[in-house]
């Protein structure tokens, strides 16, 4: 196992050139993974297993959009695809990747099916963590891993495709054949993870909603939506404010960031804009700072799973959550949006 040094602290990385993908097949050639769930994560794991050359099924509810999206991926009824209760009597490591709440309704049926020796995989620590909450307490006698890409299911197998990978969180919270760690490696490399990072269940639910409420999703929307309204008010033009907030930190800005670091991104504008960005950015880090500390108190006590699971097993939930979007996707910000993006020319 690499160790490598991240700014002064050392850890410990997998990498793909000392676990590459024939030691990972070697290591499940006689596994077959059986992936429950096929929403974002479902497909982009399962393709990438499948093009790896693992024996992947699909266990998913009959008559949903999700069986039809498998069955269109080339997963065929009887033989790749199967309900989730056959799915889990066939497969001998369970990939639990039902949504978080959808995985507390199904676990009865999980539980029931698992057989001494089988593993259960999970790509959040969600269910195993919060079990207060789940009732997720696998029996003794199966191994229980983790591996969480760090990054959309979409992402995951557009990367793969691509020829690189997306990198990866993976955990061993129960080794009950010894064998736990190698298959979490070997099902991390499987999914096409880039880098394999380790962690624990805990810490990866605990950052996992807190970056998503916070900078990568939350605090994104919100702080967009609030400089494009001073903007606004301030009699500024739709698509002057849009451009001023989004295209150009999407088009130009944090792509330079992800290059090459937030100083090289800076060194590439104005000394002008480098200025006034150090200026204020503490004013930004100190007024956001009580926020995301609410946030993660919500994350650990619990409240935060509390929240996903109630609203996320309220029936017509998807239809509520879809005119929640449909309602960011109508606004006049996000609008402007969809007009600016048609005008990327020669792209
Ligand atoms: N969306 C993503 O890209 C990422 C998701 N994850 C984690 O991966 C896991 C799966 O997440 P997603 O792919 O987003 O899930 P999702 O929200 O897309 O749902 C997955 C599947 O669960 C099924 N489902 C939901 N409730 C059900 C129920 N009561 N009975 C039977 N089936 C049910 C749905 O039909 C769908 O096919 C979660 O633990 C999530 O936190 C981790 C990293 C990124
Ligand atoms: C894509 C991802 O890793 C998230 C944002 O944590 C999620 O979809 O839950
Ligand atoms: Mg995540
Ligand atoms: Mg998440």
């Amino acid at each position: 196992m690499a160790k490598i040094n991240f700014g002064g602290v050392e850890e410990t990385v997998v990498t793909r050139d000392e676990y590459p993908l024939a030691k990972a097949q070697e290591t499940l050639k006689d596994e077959v993974i059986a992936v429950i769930g096929y929403g974002v994560q479902g497909p982009g794991q399962a393709l990438n297993m499948r093009d790896n050359g693992f024996k992947v099924i699909v266990g998913q509810r009959k008559d949903s959009a999700s069986w039809e999206k498998a069955k269109q991926d080339g997963f065929v009824e009887g033989e790749t695809l199967f309900s989730i209760e056959e799915a889990v009597e066939r497969g001998t490591i369970i990939c639990n990747l039902l949504s978080d709440a959808g995985q507390i309704a199904v676990w009865p049926t999980i539980k029931e099916r698992l057989k001494p020796g089988n593993t259960l995989y999970f790509s959040h620590g969600f269910g195993i963590t919060f079990k207060e909450q789940t009732n997720i307490v696998p029996p003794a006698d199966v191994d229980v891993i983790l591996v969480a890409p760090k990054g959309s299911g979409t992402s995951l197998r557009r990367l793969f495709l691509a020829g690189s990978g997306l990198n990866s969180s993976f955990a061993v919270f129960q080794d009950a054949t010894g064998k736990a760690y190698e298959k979490a490696i070997a099902m991390g490399i499987g999914v096409g993870s880039g880098y394999l990072f380790e962690t624990d269940f805990k810490k990866e639910v605990y950052s996992d909603l807190t970056g998503e409420r916070g900078v990568l999703m939350g605090a994104l929307a919100g702080i967009i939506e609030a400089q494009y309204q001073v903007l606004r008010q301030r009699g500024h033009s739709p698509s002057e404010a849009f451009n001023e907030t989004v295209e150009e930190l999407t088009q130009s800005l944090v792509p330079l960031v992800g290059e090459n670091g937030m100083d090289w991104m800076f060194s590439n504008c104005s000394v002008t804009a480098q200025r006034g960005a150090l200026d204020w950015k503490g004013k930004f880090r100190e007024a956001t700072l009580p926020v995301l500390n609410e946030l993660y108190d919500s994350v650990a006590s619990g409240q935060e799973a509390a929240r996903t699971i109630q609203r996320g097993s309220t029936p017509g939930y998807r239809a509520e959550l879809e005119a929640e979007l449909a309602e960011v996707r109508e606004s006049e910000l996000w609008q402007t949006g969809a007009t600016v993006r048609k005008l990327r020319s020669g792209r």
